[in-house]
C-alpha cells in the first residue's frame, strides 16, 4: 500500500501555483501542493514535531473534529500529546515507524497502522527510528450516550482489514472499516475508501455528517456541492454537514482516501 504525504519544502518563486485552493461556506478543498512548510504548526509538549491542521471546527459546535497531519523527526515524539482530556483520538501512520504506548502496553505502528484511543485515555508516541514518521491525528470531543459504556482502545492496521464492497457495486466501490457501524459505543469513524477505475458515487450524498477526505492514492473528480473538482495524492476536502458529495474515479489505478465521518448520536438541539 502507499500513502501520500505532503510535499513539504517550500514553494519554487518560478512556478505560481496559484488558484487551485477552494474554500466556501460548504467545504474546503486544501491540495497537496500548498502543505509546505510555513503553513505548520508546533503543537505544545511535542518535541521534534510540527503538524499541518487540515480541519477544525469554526463555529461553535457545527463541526465536530480537528485533523492533523503530524511529522515527528527521528527520536521526535511525545509524552503528553494530548492535553484535553474529552478528546478521543485516531491515529494513522503514513511513513515510517511510531512506538505507542498506551493502557493496553506499547506497540510499534508501521506504515498503514492504525490506533484508537478513547477519551482520557493516557498515551504516549514516539518515533524511535532514524527516519521521519508520519501521521493523521483526529481528535474529536468524545460525545458520551446514557446507557452505553465508552470504546476501548484498539490498534489494528489497513492491512489486516478487508475492504467490505458496497452491495451492488461489483467492487467499485468499498470501505475499510475499523469500527463496526452498528458499535454505538463510537460516535466517530475513521475509515478508507477505495474506487476501483470508473467506480462512482452515482449520486448526490447529502447527509447531516461531517466529512474530512484525505486522498491517500490515486486520482477522481468529486463532487463538493455544485463544484466538480479533480483530486489527487495528498488533497484534503473538509465537508461541512449536508455538503452535497458525489465521486467519479478517474486513472489507472484505485482511488483511496481516509475519511473520518461523525455519527451515531442524536442531532444537537440549541438548548
Ligand atoms: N464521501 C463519502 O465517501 N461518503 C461516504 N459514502 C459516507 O458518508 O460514508
Amino acid at each position: 500500500m502507499s500513502y501520500a504525504l505532503p510535499p513539504a519544502g517550500l514553494p519554487s518563486q518560478s512556478d505560481e501555483l496559484t488558484g487551485t485552493s477552494i474554500f466556501t461556506e460548504s467545504y474546503a478543498f486544501m491540495p497537496a501542493g500548498v502543505m509546505r512548510d510555513i503553513v505548520t504548526s508546533f503543537i505544545p509538549n511535542w518535541t521534534n514535531s510540527r503538524a499541518w491542521i487540515i480541519a477544525r471546527p469554526l463555529s461553535g459546535f457545527a463541526e465536530t473534529f480537528s485533523q492533523y497531519i503530524m511529522e515527528v523527526g527521528a527520536g521526535g515524539g511525545s509524552d503528553c500529546p494530548e492535553d484535553n482530556p474529552d478528546a478521543e483520538a485516531v491515529l494513522f501512520v503514513v511513513e515510517g515507524q511510531l512506538e505507542l504506548r498506551n493502557s493496553m502496553g506499547t506497540h510499534v505502528l508501521n506504515e498503514g497502522g492504525y490506533a484508537y484511543l478513547p477519551a482520557g485515555e493516557g498515551w504516549t508516541l514516539h518515533n524511535r527510528s532514524d527516519k521521519k514518521a508520519t501521521f493523521h491525528w483526529v481528535r474529536k470531543r468524545y460525545e458520551a450516550a446514557k446507557g452505553i459504556p465508552a470504546p476501548e482502545a484498539f490498534v489494528t492496521s489497513d492491512a489486516e482489514n478487508t475492504p467490505i464492497a458496497m452491495p451492488d457495486t461489483n467492487g467499485a466501490w468499498a470501505t475499510t472499516r475499523f469500527v463496526e457501524p452498528t458499535d454505538l459505543r463510537h460516535d466517530m469513524h475513521f475509515n478508507i475508501v477505495t474506487f476501483q477505475p470508473g467506480g462512482l458515487i452515482p449520486f448526490e450524498e447529502t447527509h447531516v455528517m461531517e466529512h474530512g477526505l484525505y486522498v491517500i492514492e490515486g486520482t477522481a473528480e468529486y463532487l463538493l456541492n455544485r463544484d466538480w473538482v479533480s483530486v489527487g495524492p495528498g488533497d484534503f476536502m473538509w465537508l461541512r454537514a449536508f455538503c452535497p458529495q458525489a465521486c467519479r474515479a478517474t486513472g489507472d489505478g484505485p482511488f483511496r482516501y481516509l475519511l473520518y465521518k461523525d455519527v451515531n448520536r442524536h442531532a444537537k438541539l440549541p438548548w
